[in-house]
């Protein structure tokens, strides 16, 4: 484990949910967000927080902040018209990009039709606790607390449930404790149905972003899932293309084997903004299979447009 992940394994007892943490070389930064606590509960738990840390090898230097304005939650959803085109592997990178660039994000994965956050995000089998009645997220290496529908029944279980069950899965998630974390990524199941309408008129999410193949726009798939957004009111924040183009593994020239340009040009005519394309790549499959998001050029600039997003939302 490096420092990063004992740091969050250590302080996940303490104060997971409530620290946000950054480590640079040997210096850890956390900021702890102690709304609602007691003057004395807020010394202990700042204290306490710092005596951890200060325990983790290769950990010099620890600077303990303390804030008590709750951050506003902020649901930015991920959706596409239908499965397999990489909804959830844009999700996790996106919010792993985020995260990278200084933002406190937690990952809530709503998929029941296969909740792949937990294997994505590297902590397959390890179950959330609970503290006065809400989950507490499980810290991951990529700095993004997750709640899964994967953790609550194991990966293969969901599937079945019919709508109530999956509704109220959604909201426990959702409602887990956040504190702390600004921005919350919900990656979605595909299509449009119980989920998305619950998400839609329960959550009230701030924004979508939008993933699909370039044979899922011709598909109209895609369509259908950025007209139920936008009739119901939420921000498209703009549409992703996935496996957009062929990067060969040897030399990273990317070819377009279905042609270039149609899923930009396809974002213009719905009138939305295009965040990027992603290619199909070896290295993404490989970095997904492993649980790790080292692969994360391809992401950055669509991170980027969403976090500029992000700030003119004021
Ligand atoms: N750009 C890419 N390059 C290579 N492989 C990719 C890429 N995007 C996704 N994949 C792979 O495609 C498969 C499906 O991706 P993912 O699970 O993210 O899709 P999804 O839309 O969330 O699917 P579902 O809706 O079924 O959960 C995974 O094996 C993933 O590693």
């Amino acid at each position: 484990m490096d420092p990063r992940q004992q740091l969050d394994a250590l302080l996940a007892p303490l104060a997971a949910g409530r620290a946000t943490v950054r480590v640079e070389g040997e210096r850890a930064s956390i900021i702890l967000d102690v709304s609602g606590l007691s003057e004395r509960a807020r010394e202990a738990l700042a204290a306490e927080v710092e005596a951890t840390a200060r325990t983790v090898p290769g950990i010099a230097g620890v600077r303990v902040a303390q804030t008590s304005q709750r951050t506003a939650r902020r649901l930015i959803a991920v959706a596409s018209g239908k499965g397999g085109v990489g909804k959830s592997t844009v999700s996790t990178n996106l919010a792993a990009a985020l995260a990278a660039a200084g933002r406190s994000v937690g990952m809530v994965d709503a998929d029941i039709y296969g909740p792949s956050q937990p294997r994505l995000l590297g902590v397959e089998g390890v179950k959330p606790e609970a503290r006065d009645n809400k989950l507490v997220p499980v810290p991951t290496a990529a700095g993004v607390p997750l709640l899964s529908v994967g953790q609550l029944v194991g990966p293969d279980k969901a599937l079945a449930w019919r709508g109530p069950m999956a509704t109220n899965a959604l909201t426990q998630l959702i409602d887990g404790d956040w504190s702390g974390t600004g921005t919350i990524v919900v990656d979605m199941p595909p299509g449009t149905g119980d989920v998305q309408l619950t998400m839609i008129q329960k959550h009230k999410p701030a924004g979508v972003v939008i993933v699909s193949t370039p044979q899922d726009l011709a598909l109209i798939d895609a369509r259908r899932a950025i007209d139920l957004f936008r009739q119901t009111g939420v921000p498209v924040i703009g549409l992703v293309e996935n496996m957009a183009g062929y990067a060969c593994p040897h030399c990273g020239e990317v070819s377009d084997p279905f042609g270039s340009g149609g899923a930009e040009a396809a974002a213009a005519a719905m009138g939305i903004p295009f965040l990027g394309r992603v290619p199909l790549a070896m290295a993404i499959r490989e970095a997904s299979d492993a649980g790790n998001v080292a692969e994360r050029t391809a992401f950055e600039g669509i991170a980027a447009r969403v976090a500029d997003w992000i700030d003119h939302q004021g």
